[in-house]
């Protein structure tokens, strides 16, 4: 994937087609919550979430660490997906879902009336448990976005088609079929190529909402080590109820029981040296 060819493409596309798609629209933020050195990419702040009277999620505060990969864990309905959602505003179609509080990315206000939702979604993209490719070709499932968001000359999409492709580690198993359906795809392959969608409009952050559940044990491992790359460019939410899987791919993890966070930190510490018995509890499978 790192190979000289893809650089060049990198840098080739980069120069003419993708340099404003991958303009930062917004400065990030010094965490006060993390070393001095990281910096936050999402800031939730008093963060509440409710689908009508039911109270989904509590009083968040939370810095996401810019480009690292940080894991969601905790047992079924605890709120880890209703937060994924709130992020980009996924819920904004779901009519008894409201919240409060705040989810500020640099200078934009996330939950704010005046936040256009669909550039939001450009710089925060996300992918999904199952894989979802439109029934169109390979190519264009990648172009879709590009196409939607700038505007982009045949080459230069043809160039950040590829670059995506590479990126998402899928090009090798599609470049001499970009023109038949992705539905044709095995179950990984189509992860992928979701991924190399949701990368293709230069997003900041990619939300992932346990993206290899549907998938065998050799689908999962390139789909982490994938996660694991992509944070050097991203930065990554990834919900999942693998703990391996969590411990594996992530920097830090927050731990949800109940619709609050129970603890957040970094990875190895927490699954070493959790502060709370909860914590030990669930990351050692008492319970779950
Ligand atoms: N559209 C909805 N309408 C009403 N309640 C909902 C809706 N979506 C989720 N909930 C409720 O909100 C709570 C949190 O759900 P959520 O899906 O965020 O949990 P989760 O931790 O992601 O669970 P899982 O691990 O099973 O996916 C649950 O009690 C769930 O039933």
């Amino acid at each position: 994937m790192k190979d000289e060819t893809d650089m060049e493409n990198v840098s080739a596309t980069k120069k003419v087609a993708a340099k404003p798609v991958l303009a930062r629209t917004t400065t990030r933020q010094v965490s006060s919550n993390a070393s001095k050195d990281q910096v936050a990419e999402i800031c939730l702040k008093d963060f509440n979430a409710h689908y009508g009277e039911f109270h989904a999620i509590k009083n968040i505060n939370l810095d996401i660490m810019a480009r690292q990969v940080t894991a969601f864990i905790g047992p079924s309905g605890c709120g880890k997906s209703t937060l994924l959602k709130w992020i980009n505003r996924m819920n904004d179609i779901v009519p008894s879902a409201w919240a409060e509080g705040s989810i500020r990315m640099g200078d934009l206000e996330v939950l704010s009336k005046q936040t256009d939702v669909v550039s939001l979604r450009r710089r925060v993209g996300m992918v999904f448990q199952k894989p979802n490719p439109f029934p169109k070709s390979i190519f264009d499932n990648v172009a879709f976005g590009p196409k939607l968001h700038f505007k982009i000359g045949k080459q230069d999409l043809a160039a950040l088609v590829e670059w995506s492709l590479r990126k998402a580690a899928v090009w090798d198993e599609v470049k001499d079929r970009l023109h038949q359906s992705a539905l044709g795809l095995s179950g990984g392959q189509q992860q992928r190529l979701c991924i190399a969608r949701a990368i293709a409009t230069g997003p900041e952050v990619l939300l992932m909402d346990e993206p290899c559940s549907a998938l065998d044990p050799a689908s999962t491992a390139r789909v982490e080590d994938l996660v694991y790359e992509l944070r050097e460019q991203y930065t990554i939410v990834m919900v999942t109820h693998n703990m391996q899987q969590a411990s594996r791919c992530s920097d830090r993890t927050a731990f949800f029981f109940e619709g609050e966070i129970v603890e957040e930190g970094e990875t190895e510490q927490l699954f070493t040296r959790p502060k709370h018995q909860k914590t030990e509890d669930y990351v050692s499978g008492k319970f779950g």
